[in-house]
Formats: structure tokens, C-alpha cells, sequence
């Protein structure tokens, strides 16, 4: 075999992730990133801030969602509305039924404009749906449901606010980014859109936005431990050794920032004033019945929806990216002990399919197919683990440290999850018990639900209780 001339790109050294390439070397292991969409510099989230306005050809889209906001309507259901706010919103919605029903075509010749519609159009539809009386059918217009199910297709994502709507491409920067930073300072971020317009509700989706900017750090140790599996020598494993430990610093760093939600977003608000809106069929909106998408009889080249679950930051694709990377989603996202079956239109006998599986259906399709290429990857790190599980104590450990910081992130989440959903929806319960003379016999026990639609505090256990599964033990030679 002839051997690679000396300045052949595989000939080079293999950059060191800490250090980087050396002086006059251009890396060349980012290159594939781009095909799936993702940063070297912001991840998951779009280098530059998402558009703000689609052109004035769709104004009268841009408009309504701008009246929604800034009317700041009341949910529907709320018990306290007044009459005068339910004649304020359904005067928005008669002029949402009377929208034109504007061509798509224009908006596909960027990706760009396609998020902005599906941003735009899904948040109208939650503005929609949940100003509504509680007692009202949900019949979704047509000059709404019909761009927003073309546009959706294009960006094969389902006709619901995601998790990309509300915090990927829902930010813009607070001033301007000196051309020395590479990416938005945490601090240096605004949101775009609200239901609320409170500081609440932007600060809790901050606070994914944050985790998904020091995410990078841990795609960056991602990407070089799989060049060093490729290589898979004794130089490769003392690498890995080193990037498992920061590995597991970062994942500590990425619980910090969740923690820090508490700052800024108070429990009560959120779990009565914001996270109603977020609420999709198989959330606990699902009880007031089906959404009916109007429009669809004349457009029969449009399918009706079937999976129809609110945003949630289980659809956020770095925790999945760890999951998958370290092999712990065979453990915490098996689909026996997780699962449970799509969401609206699926029937009851449909196979269940992981939360993990299901939530991949919202993200980016580009962020979907690159957790796909990372979970088929021919060599895997965890095989790398399970062979050397007795040689390579010092690798096994450093690889345990990641796993174990995966379970304290579930943990510090599990917290969060107690002090904004279970906490304020038990109180409440309680407090709607005590007023109504026909107090809920369950007493407010009922499973409470996610937005993904899960039981979600059976659900979050297992997924946790799960994740210490994946580590591996030292072997005999540990000490
Ligand atoms: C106040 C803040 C938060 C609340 C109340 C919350 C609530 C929930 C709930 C109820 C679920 C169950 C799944 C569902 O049906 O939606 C869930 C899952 C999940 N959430 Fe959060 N979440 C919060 C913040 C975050 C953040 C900031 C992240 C990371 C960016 C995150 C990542 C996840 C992940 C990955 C899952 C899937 C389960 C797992 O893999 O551990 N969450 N969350």
C-alpha cells in the first residue's frame, strides 16, 4: 500500500480538543456538522438570530400573531375572565376565521422564511385554541391550519408549537455580538415571541436556549472522541479518558443553568398562566376532545395531523445527543419502560414507540438525522466501554463520571419538575377541591401529564432511575 504523502489532510495530526488544531492546520472534522444543521459555534441553535418578520407578502399573518401578543389574552379556560377580555379575543378570532388564505409557495425557496411561517402559524393556532371558552369545540380555520400543514410538511414537522418554535428559533440578542465572540453570550439573549409577555415565560425558555449555547462544549468533546474511536489505540483511550472527565463537568454545568430557571420564572405563573398554552391533543388539553383542522376537505392533497403534542424540552435534541452518544438511551429510553403510543390519530393498537423516538418527530429534521447517524455509528463508544471494561480501568471510571453526571442533570430536573408542575397542580387541586362542592374524588391524584403527553412522573423516574443502568462495572483489575 502506498503511504500517505506527508501533507495528506489524514496524514496530519489529530487535533487535540482542548488544544485544537496545530498552527497552519485547518481542521477538517467539522466539515460533515453542516449537513445536519448544527454549529460549530451555537449547536443546535442557528448562528445568526432567527428572522423576526416574514416579508410583507404574508403581513396579515404577522399581524394577528402581533395583535395576539400584544392583547395579552387570557387563557379561555381561566376562571376569573372577564367578559369584556372573552369579547376582546373572540373578536380576534372572528378576524383569524376572515384571514385570506395565503399561498406557501414563495416561502419555499428559503429555510429561513419556512421556520419563521411555522412559528408565525403555530403560535397563532395556540392563541387560538386555548382563548377559546372551555366549553367550545376546537375548529381550527382554514386560512391557519391549511399554510401551517404545507408549510409543515416541508419542514417535516408536525402543525404544533415544538420545542424549535419556542426556543431555537425564538430568540434574538439583547446588543449587538462583538465580532471577537463566536457565539451569544448566555447572557447577551431575548426572546422573541410570548403568550404571556412575561418575564417568566422568557426566562423559561432562556433557560433551554442557555443549556443549548454550553451544549456546544459538549458536542465539541462528542466530535473528538469519535475521531479517536476511528483511531481506537492506547493514545485514542487516554484522549477519551480525558474528554469523559470534561465531558462530565460540562453535563454538570448544563444542571447548573436548569437550576437557574428559579431565577427568573416563578413556579406558580408557569404552571398556571404559561404552560396552558403550551398544551397540545395528548396534553391535558386532550380532555376537552379533538382538534378539528378545518380546510382539509378542499385541499385533499393535505393530510390530516396525527401527532399533535405541545412543545416540550424533551424535544430538545443535546440531551438526546448525550443519551445516545454515551448508549445510555438503550437504559433510560427503552421503549418497554418509557413508551407509550403516538399521540391524536393513532389507533389504540399502534406498537409504542420510545418518548425518545416519538420527540425526534419535533425537532429540526436535520438534528433528527443527525441523532440517527449518531446512533448508528459503526464503532460506538460504549462498545469501546464494554471491551475494555476489564483492560482500562481509568477509562471505565471516566466514562462512569459521565454517566453518573447525566443522572444528577435528571435529578436536579426531577426537582424542577416537582417545584413547577406536581407542586403547583397539586395545590391547585387542592384548592379547587375545597371550592367546589363537587370536590374531585381523586383528590387531584390523577397522573399528571406532560406536554410530550407522558405520565409524567412515573415517566420521569424511570427515565432517571434508568439512566445509573448504563454504568459499567471496573472489572477485576480496578483497585
Ligand atoms: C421549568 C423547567 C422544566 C419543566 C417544568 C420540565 C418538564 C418536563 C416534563 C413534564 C417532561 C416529561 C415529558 C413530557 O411529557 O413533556 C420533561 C421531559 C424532559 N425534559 Fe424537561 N422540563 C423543564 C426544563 C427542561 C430543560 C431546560 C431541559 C433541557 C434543555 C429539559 C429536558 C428534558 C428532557 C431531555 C426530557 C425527556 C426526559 C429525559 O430524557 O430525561 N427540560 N420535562
Amino acid at each position: 500500500m502506498t503511504a500517505l504523502p506527508p501533507n495528506h489532510f489524514l496524514a496530519l495530526p489529530r487535533p487535540d480538543v482542548e488544544l485544537g488544531p496545530p498552527a497552519g492546520v485547518v481542521d477538517t472534522t467539522t466539515l460533515a456538522a453542516h449537513d445536519f444543521d448544527v454549529d460549530t459555534r451555537t449547536g443546535f441553535m442557528p448562528p445568526q438570530p432567527p428572522l423576526a418578520r416574514l416579508p410583507d407578502q404574508w403581513a396579515p399573518w404577522e399581524d394577528a400573531f402581533a395583535a395576539a401578543q400584544s392583547h395579552r389574552f387570557q387563557l379561555g379556560r381561566k376562571s376569573n375572565i372577564t367578559d369584556a377580555e372573552k369579547a376582546q379575543s373572540e373578536a380576534w378570532r372572528a378576524h383569524v376565521r376572515q384571514l385570506p388564505t395565503l399561498p406557501t409557495t414563495g416561502l419555499l425557496r428559503s429555510e429561513l422564511l419556512l421556520r419563521r411561517a411555522h412559528h408565525v402559524l403555530s403560535w397563532t393556532m395556540h392563541f387560538y385554541v386555548h382563548s377559546l371558552p372551555p366549553d367550545a369545540p376546537i375548529r381550527i380555520p382554514a386560512p391557519i391550519t391549511v399554510p401551517l400543514l404545507q408549510v409543515s410538511h416541508h419542514l417535516q414537522l408536525p402543525p404544533v408549537v415544538t420545542y424549535s418554535d419556542d426556543v431555537l428559533y425564538n430568540w434574538a440578542l439583547l446588543r449587538p455580538q462583538p465580532p471577537t465572540e463566536p457565539a451569544p453570550a448566555l447572557d447577551n439573549l431575548r426572546t422573541l415571541s410570548s403568550f404571556t409577555g412575561t418575564r417568566d415565560e422568557a426566562e423559561f425558555y432562556l433557560t433551554s436556549a442557555r443549556i443549548e449555547l454550553r451544549g456546544v462544549a459538549a458536542l465539541e468533546v462528542m466530535r473528538a472522541t469519535l475521531d479517536e474511536l476511528f483511531v481506537g489505540d492506547a493514545i485514542a483511550r487516554a484522549r477519551i479518558t480525558r474528554y469523559m472527565h470534561a465531558l462530565a463537568g460540562v453535563i454538570d454545568e448544563l444542571a447548573a443553568l436548569l437550576v437557574r430557571v428559579r431565577e427568573g420564572c416563578e413556579p406558580e405563573t408557569f404552571y398556571r398562566d404559561i404552560r396552558p398554552w403550551f398544551n397540545g391533543v395528548d396534553s391535558d388539553a386532550g380532555a376537552r376532545g379533538k382538534w378539528v383542522f378545518e380546510g382539509l376537505d378542499e385541499n385533499p392533497e393535505i393530510s390530516a395531523p396525527t401527532e399533535l403534542s405541545g412543545p416540550s424540552a424533551g424535544q430538545s435534541s443535546i440531551v438526546h445527543a448525550l443519551d445516545i452518544f454515551l448508549g445510555v438511551d438503550h437504559y433510560s429510553h427503552a421503549s418497554a419502560l418509557t413508551g407509550h403510543g403516538p399521540a391524536a390519530a393513532a389507533p389504540s393498537s399502534a406498537p409504542k414507540v420510545s418518548f425518545l423516538d416519538r420527540m425526534q418527530v419535533y425537532m429540526p429534521r436535520h438534528h433528527r438525522n443527525f441523532l440517527r447517524h449518531l446512533s448508528t455509528r459503526p464503532r460506538s463508544l460504549r462498545s469501546l466501554i464494554e471491551e475494555q471494561h476489564v483492560d482500562d480501568p481509568e477509562l471505565i471510571v471516566s466514562y462512569n463520571a459521565a454517566v453518573a453526571a447525566l443522572k444528577r442533570f435528571r435529578d436536579a430536573h426531577m426537582r424542577i419538575v416537582a417545584l413547577y408542575i406536581i407542586g403547583p397542580a397539586r395545590r391547585l387541586a387542592a384548592s379547587e377541591a375545597q371550592a367546589s362542592s363537587s370536590a374531585q374524588e381523586d383528590g387531584g391524584k390523577a397522573p399528571l401529564k406532560g406536554t410530550g403527553g407522558t405520565d409524567l412522573v412515573r415517566f420521569l423516574k424511570d427515565v432517571r432511575d434508568n439512566t445509573v443502568d448504563a454504568l459499567v462495572d471496573v472489572g477485576v483489575n480496578a483497585s
